[in-house]
């Protein structure tokens, strides 16, 4: 079964790699990453067994729902690992050569989805780490831009079914990213961000007496 047939485009199984060299932070894309049929597994598998829920926050003395459905698992007060996400880090951390204690997993359901522009918060032990970013689902792009720097072109980056993307620790230093809402007809879509929440050191210290 092919859920998501934009892949279609590419050769079965092989991994483009595209590397954006943005001025002062890492930015590194491998679209394929999980095979399709891999991916359109984990798709179905996380939008049917995630407890999902739409968060509220304060814009403007008004609670507003977040535009999406999300889920945290690991770090302090995050849900505990499933198989399937343990298997993804795995897969993950492998290629990128580090370990993370926590991922934020987002559902757009459809084009009305999105997430407005931000960086990611900043870690507990105070400094930003490596995030990898796997989408599962529909392409949605993702927009980058530089915080102060005119200069800096955004990047509009479309995120397709299996691709991993790789965002360095200064990443959050000094860009910002965005998922806008389309008028497209557009499926579900599925983004999980692996993050490093707390550094050993902070584990470490943590299991002081
Ligand atoms: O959906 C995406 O690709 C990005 C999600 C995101 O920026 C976040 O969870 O902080
Ligand atoms: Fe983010």
């Amino acid at each position: 079964m092919n859920l998501f047939e934009e892949t279609a485009l590419f050769d079965e199984g092989k991994r483009r790699f595209t590397d954006f060299q943005l001025p002062g932070a890492e930015l590194k894309l491998w679209e394929q990453f999980f095979p399709r049929s891999t991916a359109d597994h984990y798709f179905q598998i996380l939008k049917d067994s995630t407890p999902w829920r739409q968060r509220t926050r304060k814009m403007y003395d008004k609670m507003l729902p977040d535009p999406r459905l999300t889920a945290w698992f690991g770090g302090g007060d995050g849900l505990p690992w499933t198989a399937p996400l343990l298997e993804i880090k795995a897969l993950v951390e492998a290629h990128c050569k580090c370990s993370f204690d926590g991922v934020l997993l987002n559902y757009y359901r459809d084009g009305n989805d999105s997430v407005s522009w931000h960086s990611d918060t900043l870690p507990a032990d105070g400094r930003h780490h490596t995030i990898a970013s796997v989408t599962f689902g529909a392409t949605r792009l993702f927009k980058v831009r530089h915080k102060t720097r005119k200069d800096v072109n955004q990047l509009q980056i479309p995120l397709t079914h299996g691709s991993l993307l790789l965002m360095g620790d200064t990443m959050q230093d000094h860009y910002e990213h965005h998922v806008p809402k389309t008028k497209q007809e557009t499926a579900g879509r599925i983004n999980l961000t692996f993050r490093i929440l707390a550094s050993p050191k902070v584990y470490a210290n943590l299991s002081q007496p």
